[in-house]
Formats: structure tokens, sequence, C-alpha cells
């Protein structure tokens, strides 16, 4: 069923488990994230970025917005597990009241680039609108920056989450989830050094706001997806993401939400070099897509059992 996100993080905050939060674009990406949630009977949450949903509406917000609705409800009925969709760092008022008139489940505002009371007048702007229409709402502190060993300590302390400030920002809001920054950052290349995420900030924010917490920049750019990929032309030097035991760790600590579309992206694409250079006649979408689809359905099943959300549908 096509259920509320709130609905699937609070279950997943209570019993210390964690939903992957899997980003599309398309058609595909959607098809192979029920699949593996159907096989996994796990929940799942699709979350689409604003220019995911002008790449789907040709431009048109409110037609992009529609179409995801659609798909995803109409999916989501024809299948036995908790399914939401969701809107991944909303920073445009009309784009993210085009998702919740359109029928999201619910939306993250991300006025994380704003110094702290803005952040809090915006975020409890979107969350009075989204909670007065049954919408569950997402907000993030702190901005997502790399720890590496080599940058003064004090920009870190600038990025990274403040555990006060988050209590505060937590009651003040009224927000549903909250994203921390503590150490990740989106796409291949997180980290130069090695992986390191700051556990013990997260663990305050964790007892002093009790919501379902969320981490951003969360894949782990498989070795293996990786090598395929190169194999086959790619050109990913020195990609590097979070480790899969680090992804387990983060969970012990009070993670709920764990956002993911590199390791989707990058399984498609390696997956796809792959099929193309060993099918050189095929031209069928319907079949040149399908092993990548496959590929991508099994990078999500073995995330939902390392994130301890397999068979909890
Ligand atoms: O946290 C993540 C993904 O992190 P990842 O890169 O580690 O998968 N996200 O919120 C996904 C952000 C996708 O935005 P866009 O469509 O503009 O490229
Ligand atoms: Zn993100």
């Amino acid at each position: 069923p096509y259920v509320n996100t709130k609905e699937i993080l609070e279950r997943a905050n209570k019993e210390f488990y964690a939903v992957p939060a899997l980003n599309i674009n398309n058609l595909e990406f959607l098809q192979a994230i029920i699949d593996a949630g159907v096989e996994e009977h796990s929940p799942v949450i699709i979350e689409t970025s604003e220019g995911a949903i002008k790449y789907a509406g040709n431009g048109d917000i409110k037609l992009g917005a529609k179409l995801f609705v659609s798909m995803v409800e109409s999916y989501a009925r024809n299948v036995d597990i908790p399914v939401s969709l969701h809107v991944d760092h909303g920073k445009n008022f009309k784009i993210i009241m085009a998702a919740i008139q359109a029928g999201y489940s619910s939306v993250m505002i991300d006025a994380s680039e704003f110094p702290f009371e803005k952040n809090v007048a915006e975020t409890k702007k979107i969350v009075e609108i989204a909670h007065s229409l049954g919408v569950s709402v997402e907000a993030e502190l702190g901005r997502l920056v790399g720890i590496e060993d080599n940058v003064a300590v004090e920009s870190h302390e600038a990025a990274l989450v403040d555990p006060d400030e988050a209590k505060l920002f937590a009651e003040e809001t009224g927000v549903d989830f909250l994203a921390p920054a503590i150490g990740t950052s989106h796409g291949a290349f997180k980290f130069k050094g090695e992986a390191r995420l700051d556990f013990a900030r997260l663990k305050k924010v964790k007892d002093l706001t009790g919501l379902p917490l969320v981490l951003h920049g969360a894949s782990s750019v498989p070795e293996d997806i990786k090598k395929l990929a190169e194999t086959y032309g790619a050109d990913f030097k020195g990609a590097k993401g979070v480790p899969g035991e680090i992804l387990a760790e983060s969970v012990k600590f009070g993670i709920n939400k764990v956002n993911t579309d590199t390791d989707l992206r990058m399984a498609f694409i390696a997956s796809l070099r792959e099929f193309l250079s060993k099918n050189p006649g095929e031209f069928d979408p319907r079949k040149y897509f399908k092993t990548p689809k496959e590929l991508v359905k099994n990078v999500i099943r073995e995330r939902l059992r390392l994130l301890g959300c397999s068979n909890k549908a």
C-alpha cells in the first residue's frame, strides 16, 4: 500500500532498524525498487529531488510531481509492502507545494544553508502547511561535508550538526524527521582518506531529539560495482563511499532513513556498459535496460538486509 513516510519511520525508530530512501528519475529505477522491496518483504521509501521532478515533467514541475505520484501510488497499490513518496532536498517553495498538492507522502525542506534562525523559520512554515494536509516533513541541520583528516577541525565543527541546536530545532519546528550532518557528502567521492562518521555527535542528537534520523550521502560505492563499470570503460578513479559496516553502525546510533542514489546509478551504468558491449546488436530498451534493472534491484536487496528492514513489511 501507499503510506506516509512517518508511519514507516516511526516503526523503524521504535524497532531500531533503518529504511533506505531510494532516489528515482525514471521508470526503470522505480521498478527495481518495488521488486527489491517485494522480494525482501520490506518497506521502501521512494524519493525524488527537485531535479528529478523537473526531469520527469520535462520542465513542468506540476506535471512531474503528478507523474511520480501516479506511478508510485499505482505500483504501491499493487504490492503488499508499505511504499511512500518523498521530496528530497526541497528548497523551492513552488516545488514543495506542487508535490504536497500532487499527493506526496512527505517533503524535505532543506534550509540547512541558512543560519539557524532562518532554517527554523523556513522549516516551521512548511511543517504548518504540510501537517495541515497530513504530509510529514524532514529538515536538515549542518552541511554535508566529508570529515577530511587534513581539513582544519574548526571547519568540521562549523559544518557538522550541533546536538544542542538539534534539540531546539526539533522543539521549535515540529519537524517529523531530521537529517543531522555527521560527515557524509553526496556523490561517489566522499572521502579522500578513510571513511569516518561522527557517531558520538549522532548519538547526542538521537538522545536529545528522539526523532527518526536521516543519513544523507549514504551510498557505499561497492567495490565490485566500481570494478564492473571500470572494466567496461567507466572512469571512477578515487570513488569511495560509506562502507557497509559503517552504515550498519549508524543504525545502532539512531539513523532510520538512509538516502541512497549514487549506488543505484553506479549499478545501473556498470551493468548497462557490460550489456551494451556484449550485445552490440540490441536496441530494444526493454532488453538493454533489463539487466541493469536486475543489478540495481540486487544492490537494493542487499541494502535492505544490511539496514535490518527485510521482513519488516
Ligand atoms: O543523500 C542523497 C544521496 O546520497 P548518495 O550520493 O550517497 O547516494 N540524496 O539526497 C540524493 C540527492 C540526489 O540529488 P540530485 O537528483 O539533485 O542529484
Ligand atoms: Zn541528500
